[in-house]
């Protein structure tokens, strides 16, 4: 592989529950490399989980201190990252994305009903109907998610497996040929 790209070799992002941190961990084992998920290094940032975070400082404050980690990542950081579903929302985020080797991971919504169960642990669920908050939030992001995005995948049916097998191409055609790829909007 080239040594010319600094940061993650990949940068993985999407809606709640679309796989983005187990597909990450297979896609750094397949390829060799370390992986992180930026959610469990805020936890540790932050020596509190994700849900005593926002009990304590609110939303404000958990998107302060993913914003803070994931700067932290992409300038040291090496092989798999896969982000928060909401971290490409925060708008100082975005410019730092948009020279990164980014995947969109999209499901529908009969797979998220299948894998958010109550929404415990997710914040950003808590309320009377989860899947309805994950499908008003997932098309309110959507947007600002395809346009971050190098490359887009539909994660809903493929097996784990399968899916990081699939970015690993994806990717492995990228480095042969680094003008390749989406057009950045
Ligand atoms: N392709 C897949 N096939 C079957 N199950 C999957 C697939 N991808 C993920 N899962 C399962 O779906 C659940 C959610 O996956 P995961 O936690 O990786 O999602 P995420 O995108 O990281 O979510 P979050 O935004 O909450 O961090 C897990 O139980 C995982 O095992
Ligand atoms: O979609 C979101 O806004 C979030 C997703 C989770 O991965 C965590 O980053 C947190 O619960 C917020
Ligand atoms: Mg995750």
């Amino acid at each position: 592989m080239s040594a010319a790209r600094s940061g993650p070799l990949a940068v993985l992002i999407g809606p709640m529950a679309a796989g983005k941190s187990t597909i990450g961990r297979h896609l750094a084992e397949l390829l060799g490399v370390p992986f992180h998920d930026l959610d469990d290094l805020v936890v540790t940032a932050a020596g509190r989980s994700i849900p005593e975070i926002f009990a304590d400082g609110g939303e404000v404050a958990f998107r302060r201190l993913e914003e803070q980690t994931l700067r932290e990542a992409l300038a040291h950081g090496s092989g798999v990252l896969s982000l928060g579903g909401g971290a490409p929302m925060t708008t100082g985020v975005q410019p730092l994305l948009r020279t990164a080797p980014v995947v969109l991971l999209e499901i529908d919504r009969a797979t998220a009903a299948r894998r958010i169960g109550s929404g415990e642990g997710r914040p950003m669920l808590d309320g009377e109907d989860p899947l309805e908050r994950w499908t008003r939030l997932t098309a309110q992001r959507s947007s600002t998610y395809r346009a971050l995005a190098r490359w887009q995948i539909d994660a809903s049916t493929e097996s784990v497996p399968g899916l990081a097998r699939r970015i690993a191409r994806l990717l492995s055609s990228d480095i042969d040929t680094p003008t390749s790829g989406k057009d950045r909007p």
